[in-house]
């Protein structure tokens, strides 16, 4: 059976139509988000349900009950509400606040307070971590212990449905974590079915089953976050430009937006390389979007500065994460900003190469040592070694705004590219003597501005794709080069 059947619910305010044939049904054990722009009406839809406003249009039913047909006490043992702003009412502790929550179970003129009832109360405190304040009196408490305070008051109710106005409001994340989690698990285990109107779409995502998108009244998407959370269903609703991203533990969409006072200009030419004794130095004078395999900054991230960083042929690659952290710290780049390479190659012999095209440009810089060269196929032929510092690395900067297609398909463009170069050089595999395809630690960036030209795709059959291959083939024979000459001097 539906916990909560709504069917063709308006409203009026006066003149003003707030709600419009809204529809939607909630199923026991279900975790069920309510999100749109102020004003949409979310809580006047909250209010209808909790009877607080007379139902004039369309029909509600909690448990398979006509709403009308619920006396206030009737309600009040199947459901709960927390509502948008609790004001403290002066005078009472959280203990009789959290009791006030037991009325709907209470019979007879002169109710007794049973044993049941404090565990319920006791049980509550305990789940909004509010025990250790149990005798202060309300006002006493911060904007956030309230909240707690009123959300025990309802989980104290033992309710079947819980209705919830934004109740992570004044919560830290702390105390958002733990409210959500607790709801999550509750709704999981089919005691509780969760109502909750939410301003922040992250939450909505990550812990509701479905959510009802409304927008001036009106329904404008029913379902899994994942299906009808898309950038534009938001972007038309909220009126505001909304990006939406992979969460990277979850299986749920996150949402950002982009400031407006983002930089229109582009500037690759705003890079600087520069040499330290052991590294090379890669400075750009904005952020950039950077996809890579690199030691310290793998993965998606934003950044300044790339240190391809010199290190010996005997170095001890055991925490050389933690070793390269340190390093970059030393010197003054922050490891939250900086993609940092390890090479065993003098990286004064790194390659810096810049393509100028009509309407972008390109730069890359490389530094490549085949001591270590891997044939990828056969690599499975190889004895089991730990990583040696014999590699390649390589950062590859576009003036344009790129796709994540485009992120992906410019590292395959690159490492394709790489891999004509060595086998154009004759670089071969020690162990099994076949063609190399690279080496056993190469790191690859590709960077990106993020302003001016939108490439949604890098492949070959494209001209970033083109200019890619072409520079990253050309500065990888030249590197490749380098490295033979210096080694030929020794
Ligand atoms: N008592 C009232 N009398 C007249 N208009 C009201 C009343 N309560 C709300 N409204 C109006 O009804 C519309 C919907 O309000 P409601 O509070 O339901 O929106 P909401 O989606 O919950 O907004 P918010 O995100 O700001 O909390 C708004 O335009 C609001 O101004």
């Amino acid at each position: 059976m539906m916990m909560l059947e709504v069917r063709a619910v308006s409203h009026r305010y006066g003149p003003k139509q707030v709600l419009d044939r809204v529809t939607f049904s909630v199923e026991k054990g279900e975790l069920f988000g309510i999100v749109g722009p102020n004003g949409s009406g979310k809580t006047t839809l909250l209010k209808l349900i909790c009877k607080e406003l007379p139902l004039a249009s369309g029909e509600i039913k909690i448990h398979g009950q006509p709403l009308l047909a619920l006396s206030a006490k009737q309600w009040a043992r199947f459901a709960a509400v927390l509502p948008q702003t609790a004001e403290a009412a002066p005078g009472y502790t959280v203990r009789e606040t959290v009791a006030l929550g037991r009325y709907a179970h209470q019979r007879g003129l002169f109710p007794t307070w049973t044993k049941e009832d404090e565990a319920a109360v006791q049980e509550a405190l305990r789940a909004v971590g509010l025990a250790d304040k149990i005798d202060e009196p309300l006002e006493r408490l911060s904007g956030g212990e309230r909240q707690r305070a009123y959300l025990a008051r309802a989980l104290a109710q033992k309710p079947q449905l819980l209705l919830l106005d934004e109740p992570t409001n004044h919560m830290d994340v702390s105390g958002q974590v733990r409210l959500l989690d607790r709801l999550a698990e509750a709704a999981r285990s089919r005691d509780l079915t969760v109502v909750a109107v939410f301003h922040d779409m992250n939450v909505a995502s990550l812990y509701c089953d479905r959510v009802l998108v409304l927008k001036e009244g009106k329904t404008a998407a029913l379902g899994t976050p994942t299906d009808v959370m898309t950038p534009a269903l938001l972007e038309e609703v909220f009126a505001a430009p909304i990006v939406r991203l992979a969460h990277p533990a979850a299986a749920k969409p996150m949402f950002s937006f982009v400031p407006k006072g983002k930089q229109e200009e582009s500037s690759a030419g705003g890079l600087r390389l520069s040499f330290l004794d052991d590294a090379a130095v890669l400075a750009s004078c904005q952020p950039l979007r950077v996809l890579s395999s690199a030691l310290i900054g793998a993965g998606f991230q934003w950044a300044t500065h790339f240190v391809n960083r010199q290190v010996g042929l005997d170095y001890d690659c055991g925490d050389a994460e933690g070793d390269m952290r340190r390093y970059l710290e030393q010197h003054g780049f922050s490891p939250e900003r900086t993609i940092g390479m390890m090479t065993a190659v003098d990286v004064h012999d790194a390659v810096w190469l810049q393509k100028e095209g009509e309407a972008f440009s390109v730069a890359i810089m490389t530094t490549a040592g085949v001591g270590n060269a891997v044939d990828a196929a056969r690599a499975w032929q190889h004895k089991p070694l730990a990583a040696r510092p014999g590699t390649i690395n390589m950062v590859i900067v576009i003036d344009g705004v790129l796709t994540e297609a485009a992120f992906v398909q410019a590292m395959m463009t690159a490492t394709e590219a790489k891999v004509k170069a060595l086998a154009d050089c004759s670089v071969c595999d020690l162990e099994t003597g076949t063609l190399a395809t690279g080496t056993s630690t190469d790191s690859l960036a590709v960077a990106a501005t993020q302003t001016g030209r939108t490439f949604a795709y890098a492949g070959t059959a494209t001209e970033l794709g083109r200019a890619i291959g072409r520079l990253v083939y050309e500065a990888t024979i030249e590197a490749l080069d380098r490295y033979k000459r210096r080694r030929g001097r020794r």
